[in-house]
């Protein structure tokens, strides 16, 4: 068994909080920068120019992406010989949020109640994930998400029947209800399989998964490629002015579910598809 003292995961969320609201990672820029090559329209080309000039500014300067730094979500992987001390688990993931959107300025996002609203102040609480695994490490990953985005995700109970082409026809009618909403280019990630509460969990989770990645099963990492195809066919394109690039990625995540069922939520992100990841 190994001991990892709470306080350790503090000073590793503060520092995560702020890095992935600075700094994309290098597949989704590398994702907007090939899409900026293959554009011929000039607006969709002086879109991209300002993400591209943006995100540069953000690296250089340490400044947020985007206004919107999201709510704070928490991914733990814990390896199952780890024997967490030194105080509570969700209070230390609160606090390094708490200590990383005020020491990183970085805009307070989340209201205590969702009708009567009225914001907590500090950006938690967290949305903490957690997830046994072997071995004695704990991964951690923060992906702040914002919520223009966020809304215009959706999830749908499909019965089996609705087959294959149900998936696909409801990945198009997710994206293309949200037309600019979510600030086009997006990620699209799409859960499908488990029950109602873990699909959506596996939509958001292939948000994490890098660009230039694939499904390991070939006929899901070939249905990435035909929806994206599919997805960038519509022309929404940058911040919905038209164009070839509406999406920079489409990841797909899947587990078994129920012989009654075959859930499918797709979990939209904007072009600040934001992660970072760190290992103790
Ligand atoms: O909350 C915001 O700043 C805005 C939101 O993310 C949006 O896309 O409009």
């Amino acid at each position: 068994m190994r001991e990892v003292e709470v306080s350790r995961l503090t000073d590793v969320i503060e520092k995560l909080c702020i890095e992935a609201n600075e700094h994309l990672p290098e597949d989704v820029k590398c994702a907007i920068k090939t899409c900026r090559a293959c554009e011929d329209g000039e607006i969709a080309k002086g879109i991209l120019d300002n993400i591209i000039e943006n995100f540069d500014i953000a690296d250089n300067e340490n400044v947020p992406i985007c206004q919107d730094t999201g709510m704070a979500c928490v991914f733990l992987e814990i390896g199952q010989d780890v024997h967490f001390v030194g105080g509570d688990l969700t209070d230390a993931i609160n606090e390094g949020v708490r200590r990383g959107y005020t020491n990183g300025y970085l805009r307070k996002s989340v209201v205590k109640d969702p009708v009567r609203r009225g914001n907590t102040g500090d950006n938690t609480p967290a949305m903490i994930y957690t997830e046994i695994v072997p071995g004695d490490k704990v991964k951690i990953t923060v992906g702040p998400k914002g919520f223009g985005s966020e809304n215009m995700s959706m999830i749908r109970m499909f019965k089996p029947s609705a087959g294959l082409q149900g998936i696909k026809d409801f990945i198009l009618e997710v994206v293309e209800t949200a037309g600019p909403n979510p600030c086009p280019p997006m990620v699209v990630g799409v859960g499908i399989g488990g029950t109602f509460d873990k699909c959506a969990l596996l939509a958001k989770k292939a948000l994490m998964r890098p660009l230039d990645s694939h499904n390991p099963d070939p006929f899901y990492a070939e249905l990435e490629d035909e929806m994206l195809e599919k997805v960038n066919k519509l022309g929404i394109g940058p911040q919905g002015f038209g164009g070839k690039t509406t999406a920079i990625g489409l990841n797909i995540e899947t587990m078994p579910t129920h012989i009654a069922g075959m859930p499918c939520a797709v979990n939209i992100n904007c072009h600040v598809t934001r992660h970072k990841t760190e290992v103790i």
